[in-house]
């Protein structure tokens, strides 16, 4: 939980919902897709959806820094930052976005000292969201009240795992030996740490790239239902990375 007075949690989660409504209609629509340097697609609906959230995190929280994915794609992410600052990705799985897959969301983190201590992650297209709400993690859907969801134990030989579509055949080969899983589901976006949260999969694991910005309020949301976020050795994960440019190693996402 954050040190702001009050838990911040109920209002990211309010603020990636309406990112969602402006960006859902963008979904599909055949809008110009750009590249980014490294060739990933960014669309109008990245741009559209992180200008809104930006300008809803300088109304709420004056001050506090914000590092969003299209701004440091754009100019760069900075040297150093702060105890507190806010990660934004507007539209995290942007290539599944992009061919008209429904598992792409609009991620909010708050970091303090190196931690995700607060997120909200929407998936407009299902219109589910997930968040923390003080130590707990909560889900709602479109049109009903949040209820807690927690993470399972690991479903003893029906062990599932998400995975990135980015994924080679021989690393998941390797990742079932090392981690012990039964099945796999391939997935975009951060998606698959709320899966987790809900107890609906087991583990994630991640040996590839990432930026902070993707991970981050998936973390928060699956931590406070119960699950973790470690290095491939069992190590604490953290953020602010300045110096890394916020990229991630490796890390296994899981459930209880
Ligand atoms: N080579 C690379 N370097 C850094 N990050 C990468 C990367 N390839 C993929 N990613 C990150 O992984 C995210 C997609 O994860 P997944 O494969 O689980 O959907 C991307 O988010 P975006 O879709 O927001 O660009 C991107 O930030
Ligand atoms: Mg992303």
């Amino acid at each position: 939980m954050s040190d702001f007075n009050t838990d911040i949690g109920p209002l990211l989660a309010d603020i990636v919902e309406e990112a969602g409504r402006l960006v859902l209609p963008l979904w599909k629509s055949g809008l110009t897709v750009h590249s980014k340097a490294d060739d990933s697609p960014v669309t109008e609906a990245d741009r559209r959806g992180e200008l809104l959230i930006l300008e809803r995190l300088e109304t709420h929280f004056p001050g506090v820094h914000v590092i969003s994915e299209e701004d440091a794609s754009e100019f760069g992410t900075p040297d150093a930052v702060g105890e507190r600052f806010f990660l934004v990705d507007p539209v995290d799985g942007t290539k599944a976005f992009v061919r008209g897959d429904p598992n792409f969301t609009v991620n909010i983190a708050l970091i303090e000292r190196r931690r995700p201590v607060a997120g909200a992650v929407c998936a407009p297209a299902s219109g589910e969201t997930w968040y923390t709400q003080g130590s707990q993690a909560m889900k709602r859907v479109v049109g009903e009240a949040g209820k807690p969801v927690q993470a399972r134990a690991w479903a003893k030989g029906a062990a599932v795992a998400l995975v990135s579509h980015t994924m080679k055949e021989d690393t998941l080969k390797a990742l079932a030996d090392k981690y012990g899983f039964n099945a796999t589901s391939a997935m975009d976006s951060s998606i698959k740490f709320c899966r987790l949260a809900e107890g609906a999969a087991d583990v994630y694991p991640r040996h590839g790239p990432t930026m902070e910005w993707d991970i981050a309020a998936g973390q928060a949301v699956l931590e406070a239902a119960g699950g973790s976020v470690l290095t491939p050795e069992g190590e604490v994960f953290v953020y602010g990375k300045a110096d890394e440019k916020f990229r991630n190693g490796w890390f296994v996402a899981r459930g209880k």
